[in-house]
Formats: structure tokens, C-alpha cells, sequence
């Protein structure tokens, strides 16, 4: 198996010398790699947010940066080191479609990040069973009509497709609203949370500084559904070099001056903003030609024949049944569980020997900072292979 060991903090406590105060709640769980061991729990403490890292060459303890989105209270897990680069996390005493997370702590994103930040870094996903859809990133000139198209997917397909609401500091349009079309907010609010790590992309577009937070694409993902980002060409290179592996379209006008005439019918901007965003819209059209980063480009010239184009696309027709995929079975974790590997599978224990759930990670699929997709879950039973030993 080869798997680095886990073991309890009360291993560990009393071996720092920093004068660093581990204020344990009793909750936590360590894990060595290499010569660091992860201590995770605790999240109470504000001042650790959940994680500790011991240096075992030095002997300190140092507080990450950590980003993601964090479970909510870990009061009670078991732990298990994958692949020399993530820690998995089973929450105990919860229901499983809450239970699977995974903490990054060296994986190539948080290789990317501790350059970034220039600390130590780690990063939670929420491990998501079933096989969620892969995001959708659409791309192009301002007044192309990437809005109007997804505002089309999303009234046909309410249930399907969910939006990433982004921030930006630009002012609200006469018929936006706060948290539905945007998060609008403050530059220097917007700042701030960019350097905590809040982001998984941001770009300054038209004079503005516009971002998806990690916490937009998780919303829509916990909600069941495949999240759409309306973002800009800078945007869909951040997320292209990131772990959401979206499918990435690029939507294009018939002509630039259709694009001119639309930008302006629309009536929402200035005369300086439409010679602004039409200056940029040069520049972006020559970028969605830019080798390796869309996916598939979209002429938008009639839009009821561009909208069949994008379901085609994404593999949706009126013929196709559009209910969700039947939802994995759900378990009720008890308080003490353990873990153990066995290839690709992670065998759940919840207390008698033939009381076991079997984690699949063999399609797992993304990964910090968004969710990780594609787990399975299953009762595992060594004759009939169908107890289901834990609650269902
Ligand atoms: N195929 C089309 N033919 C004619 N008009 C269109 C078409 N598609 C969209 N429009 C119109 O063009 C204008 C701009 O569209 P929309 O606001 O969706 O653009 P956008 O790409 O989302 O722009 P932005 O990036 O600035 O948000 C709107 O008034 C919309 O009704
Ligand atoms: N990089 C990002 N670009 C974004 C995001 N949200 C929107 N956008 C792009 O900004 C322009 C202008 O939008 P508007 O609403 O002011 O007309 C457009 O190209 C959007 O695609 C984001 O989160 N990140």
C-alpha cells in the first residue's frame, strides 16, 4: 500500500519547542509526510483554522494558509494519506454525502499556491459522490451575448445548470441585483479577500476588477447542478490552469460591427465604456483563437440557431432526459469509524467487522480549489455483497 502512517496527536503532543500553543480540542488527527506532520481538527480555533503543520527537522509549528471551502465542524474524523500529495477526511457521526473531504498538501495546485503566497499552504475539497458534470467556462467580447445565451440554458434547464455568481466593482446596471447578477463589492474589500486566497481566478476587465470565488462554483456544485462562469479570456487561462476541468467555449459575433450595434442597443454603458469594451474586444477576439484554450468557438449570429449549437455542445437535446442521474445511496457514519486502503477503494469500518462502506476513487475526478467529483459509495459485504453495515 505504502501509505505514510496516520496516528493520533497524543503522539505527537509535547514535541514542539517554539513556544507555539497547540491548543488541542481532542478532536484532531495527524498525518506524517515526509518530515511534516499535518495535525487537522480543532476548527474552533480561529487562529489555526482547522490545520497545524509540524516540522518535524525544525520542530515547529508552523499555521498554514488554508483555502477552500472548509468542513464545517470537524469534531470527530478519521484520516488517511493518498498518494503522497492529499489527505483524505471521513467526518464521523454524519451523513456520508457530507462526510468525504479531501485536505491538498502537495499536490501541483498547492505546489502553484506556495509560490503564490510564499507560505505553507493547503487546500479542502468536498469530495462529491456521483458523477457530477464537468463546469462549463464561457468566453467573449463584451455584448457578444454570452449572457443572453446562458439566461436561455438556464430557463430551459432551471434543474440542470446552475450560475457562478461572481464579484466585481463595477456599479450595478439598472436591473441587477446584488448576489444574483453579481456580488458587488468594494475594491479593496475585493483585495483583501484575493489574498487570502479566496479565488480561483480574478482579472482586471474594462477598467474593473471581476473574480469567481472558489465559494461561487461550490454552491452550485453542492447544489447538484453543473455550474456555468461567464468570465473573460484572462479568466478562462486561470481557470484553464486550474483543477476544475471545465469544458471551455468561446462565443464570437458574426462581425465586429454586429458586435458594435448590439453593445450599443443594449443601452446599458456609457459612450467611453463602449469605446473601452470595443477596444478590447479586438484584442480578446484575437485571444479565442489562442491554441489549447477553448474548447469549441460559438459564431453567434441568429440566436435561436446559436442556443441548439451550445446544446449540442454540451450534449443536451429536448430528446435527452434531463432528470438527475439517481442519487448515490446515502450512510449515517457513526461516531467511531477507521479507514484502510486496498488499491483504489477506501474501506470504511463502522464498528463490527462486516460493517463496512467501500469509497471508490477510481473515476475521482478534480480537486482543490473546487470540489472533488466522481466518487462512488457502496455497502460492502464479503459474501452476499450487499450489507450494508452501516445505517442507510
Ligand atoms: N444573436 C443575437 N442577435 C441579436 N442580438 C443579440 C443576439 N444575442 C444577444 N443579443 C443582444 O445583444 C446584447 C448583448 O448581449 P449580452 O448582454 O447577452 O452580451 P454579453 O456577452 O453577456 O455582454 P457582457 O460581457 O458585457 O456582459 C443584448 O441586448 C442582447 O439582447
Ligand atoms: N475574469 C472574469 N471575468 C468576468 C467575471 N464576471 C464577468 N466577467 C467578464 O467581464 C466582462 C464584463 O462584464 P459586464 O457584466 O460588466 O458586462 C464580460 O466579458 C464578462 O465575461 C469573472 O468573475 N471573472
Amino acid at each position: 500500500m505504502g501509505e505514510a502512517p496516520v496516528f493520533f496527536v497524543d503522539d505527537i503532543q509535547g514535541s514542539f519547542s517554539n513556544g507555539f500553543d497547540l491548543k488541542l480540542a481532542g478532536f484532531e488527527t495527524a498525518t506524517a509526510l515526509g518530515n511534516k506532520t499535518y495535525v487537522i481538527g480543532g476548527n474552533d480555533d480561529p487562529t489555526s483554522n482547522g490545520v497545524r503543520i509540524l516540522n518535524k527537522s525544525t520542530g515547529e509549528w508552523v499555521i498554514p494558509t488554508v483555502l477552500g471551502t472548509k468542513p464545517k465542524a470537524l469534531k470527530g474524523h478519521s484520516s488517511l494519506l493518498l498518494n503522497q500529495d492529499k489527505i483524505l477526511i471521513i467526518k464521523s457521526n454524519s451523513k456520508s454525502s457530507e462526510s468525504v473531504w479531501f485536505l491538498e498538501v502537495d499536490t501541483q495546485f498547492i505546489q502553484d499556491q506556495k509560490k503564490k503566497f510564499d507560505t505553507e499552504v493547503v487546500a479542502w475539497s468536498k469530495g462529491v459522490i456521483g458523477d457530477a458534470e464537468r463546469p462549463i467556462v464561457i468566453s467573449g467580447p463584451s455584448g457578444v451575448g454570452k449572457g443572453t445565451l446562458i439566461n436561455l440554458l438556464m430557463k430551459e434547464f432551471p434543474t440542470k445548470f446552475g450560475f457562478s455568481v461572481s464579484h466585481t466593482t463595477r456599479a450595478p446596471r439598472e436591473k441587477e441585483q446584488d448576489r444574483v447578477h453579481y456580488h458587488f463589492t468594494k475594491r479593496s474589500v475585493m483585495e483583501e479577500e484575493i489574498k487570502a486566497g479566496k479565488f480561483l481566478e480574478f482579472a482586471a476587465v474594462h477598467g474593473n476588477l471581476y473574480g469567481t470565488s472558489i465559494e461561487a462554483v461550490d454552491v452550485v456544485a453542492d447544489a447538484g447542478k453543473r455550474c456555468i462562469l461567464d468570465i473573460d479570456v484572462q479568466g478562462a487561462r486561470s481557470v484553464r490552469a486550474s483543477s476544475l476541468e471545465a469544458i471551455f467555449i468561446f462565443v464570437c459575433p458574426p462581425s465586429f460591427e454586429e458586435l458594435e450595434k448590439r453593445l450599443r442597443a443594449r443601452g446599458t454603458e456609457t459612450e467611453e465604456q463602449i469605446q473601452k469594451r470595443l477596444r478590447n474586444a479586438k484584442a480578446e477576439l484575437e485571444q479565442g483563437n489562442s491554441p489549447g484554450l477553448f474548447d469549441h468557438i460559438l459564431v453567434n449570429d441568429d440566436l435561436e440557431a446559436c442556443y441548439e449549437r451550445l446544446k449540442n455542445i454540451l450534449g443536451i437535446s429536448e430528446s435527452v432526459n434531463i432528470a438527475p442521474k439517481t442519487p448515490n445511496k446515502v450512510f449515517d457514519f457513526p461516531v467511531d469509524l477507521s479507514l484502510s486502503k486496498i488499491n483504489e477503494n477506501i474501506l470504511i469500518n463502522c464498528g463490527p467487522a462486516e460493517q463496512r462502506v467501500v469509497l471508490d476513487l477510481s473515476s475521482m475526478k478534480g480537486g482543490a480549489p473546487g470540489r472533488t467529483r466522481g466518487l462512488n459509495m457502496y455497502a460492502f459485504d464479503p459474501i452476499t455483497e450487499g450489507t450494508n453495515g452501516c445505517n442507510s
